[in-house]
């Protein structure tokens, strides 16, 4: 039950946004140890400005998937992934490493790989790669990390269902606590405990996923038509 669970956010009336455009004023958002949470509302809403807020929380415990993915063009799925835990060794070990990989770095990302659906693409750089492939690259490169949270943000959008979900499945049992913005209602309902819908600068529902009705979802995304 992650009732019991030790908090791992908590959000009392917090103003988050930037400089000159405070995006939430109020917020009050608590996640437990184990959850798995998914974001939804409109194309800028705030999902990444939140998502982002709860990366820098506690950025030590956390494999962060930003929407655009700072993956290194010139630079090979492997050494993309194993970018991911640069600064859980020293600077002579991450270069020899890069230069010529150590066989145990080169196992694991590559089983890795395999998982991700990039078989036969380990030194592949990452500018030969579509879309959806160095988006999968960028999923590895949060789950090589092995850290207790897995924040995305909609790291599944140019990938098809059936992919999503498998990928979705490997990010869960790598990581305890998932937290994912994305615009998948399906996916929201079918593969989270709990959905958290934003809109107009605040949380507009914040339940579990089995509670949520469909309507609920669709008010989210809807738009309020200005008639003079
Ligand atoms: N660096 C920034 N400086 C100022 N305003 C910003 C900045 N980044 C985003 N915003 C604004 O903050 C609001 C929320 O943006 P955010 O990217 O968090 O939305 P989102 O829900 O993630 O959108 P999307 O689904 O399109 O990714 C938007 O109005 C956006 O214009």
């Amino acid at each position: 039950m992650t009732q019991d669970c030790p908090t791992v956010f908590k959000l009392s009336n917090q103003a988050i946004g930037f400089k000159n455009q405070p995006i939430f004023s109020n917020l009050s958002l608590m996640i437990k140890q184990g959850e798995k949470v998914a974001i939804v509302g409109t194309s800028g809403s705030g999902k990444s400005t939140l998502l982002n807020y709860l990366y820098q929380c506690r950025s030590v415990d956390v494999a962060y998937c930003p929407q655009k993915s700072m993956l290194v063009d010139t630079l090979s799925v492997y050494h993309n992934i194993y970018m991911g835990i640069l600064n859980q060794h020293g600077f002579f070990y991450n270069v020899i490493n890069l230069i010529r990989p150590f066989p145990e770095h080169k196992t694991r990302v590559e089983q890795l790989t395999r998982r991700l659906g990039l078989t036969g693409l380990l030194f592949k750089s990452i500018d030969k790669l579509s879309g959806g492939q160095q988006q999968r690259c960028a999923i590895g490169r949060a789950l090589y990390q092995r850290l207790p949270i897995f924040i995305g943000d909609e790291p599944f959008s140019g990938l098809d269902p059936k992919q999503s979900v498998e990928l979705l499945k490997a990010i869960k049992e790598q990581h305890q606590t998932v937290v994912v913005a994305l615009h998948n209602k399906e996916m929201a309902l079918n593969q989270f405990d709990r959905i958290i819908g934003i809109k107009d600068g605040a949380i507009a529902f914040d339940t579990p996923a089995t509670e949520v009705s469909s309507e609920q979802l669709e008010l989210i995304y809807h738009r309020i038509e200005h008639s003079e």
